[in-house]
């Protein structure tokens, strides 16, 4: 994160007591939370340690979690009108806005345990200023990351997001950028997430479960 950096992110991050319902195939409900926590806060510190990164700015209705991602760096606010996130993020770009008005917002999903903050960097690098863009998620479907300046700001984040993003004119930025679109949904996309490599409080967690580590 750096005073200059030009990107703001919002990141949304679902109660960890509700989210990555996907995970609980195959695990204990008490590791799924921990794995949905620990998923957001190295996704966080990824972002963070981001040199194109101004401010995260995380939107969650859990008060406890926002504290332990206040004490990481980040802002929080909550959700709003609780009607998903799409909205979440809406709401959290307008407050982005007010806070840092000259920085574009950027959208990125609270769960890519392997986030490393040079695929960020090269991401946000890649991007045709001016207009909205994505990044796909790696089974090319889903998104991970989507921004556009605040006045063009229409996420488009469920089911086939990549496309609804494509139709609605963003461009999708190439390149690998692994660790950016590995989001991590259920037992297999945390394995294949292990193999790239995690961040600390992920590995941590799964020691804790004694999962495979790739
Ligand atoms: N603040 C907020 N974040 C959300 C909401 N819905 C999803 N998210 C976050 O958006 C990201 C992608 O969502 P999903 O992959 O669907 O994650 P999820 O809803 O926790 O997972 P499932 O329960 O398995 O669908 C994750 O970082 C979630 O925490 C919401 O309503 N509000
Ligand atoms: C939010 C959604 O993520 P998924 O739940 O499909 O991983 C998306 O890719 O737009």
């Amino acid at each position: 994160m750096t005073p200059d950096g030009a990107f703001v992110v919002v990141l949304p991050v679902k109660p960890p007591a509700r989210g990555k319902s996907r995970l609980q195939r195959g695990l204990p409900d008490q590791g799924r939370r921990d794995l949905a926590e620990a998923f957001a806060l190295d996704t966080a510190a990824a972002c963070l340690a981001s040199a194109r990164v101004r401010a995260v700015l995380a939107v969650t209705d859990d008060a406890a979690f926002a504290s332990r991602l206040g004490a990481l760096g980040c802002a929080a606010i909550p959700d709003g009108d609780g009607s998903g996130l799409n909205a979440a993020l809406r709401q959290g770009v307008a407050e982005a806005v007010r806070r840092w008005p000259d920085a574009q917002p950027v959208a990125l999903l609270a769960d890519l345990p392997a986030l490393r903050p040079g695929d960020l960097d090269a991401a946000l690098d890649a991007l045709v200023p001016g207009g909205p863009s994505y990044v796909a998620d790696a089974d090319g479907t889903g998104t991970v990351l989507y921004t556009a300046p605040h006045d063009q700001f229409d996420p488009a984040f469920g089911e086939g997001s990549a496309r609804a993003h494509e139709v609605g004119g963003a461009l999708a930025v190439r390149g690998d950028l692994a660790s950016l679109r590995r989001d991590v949904d259920d037992v297999e996309d945390l394995v294949t997430a292990l193999a790239i490599g995690v961040g600390p409080e992920t590995l941590r967690r799964v020691a804790e479960l004694d999962l495979p580590t790739g």
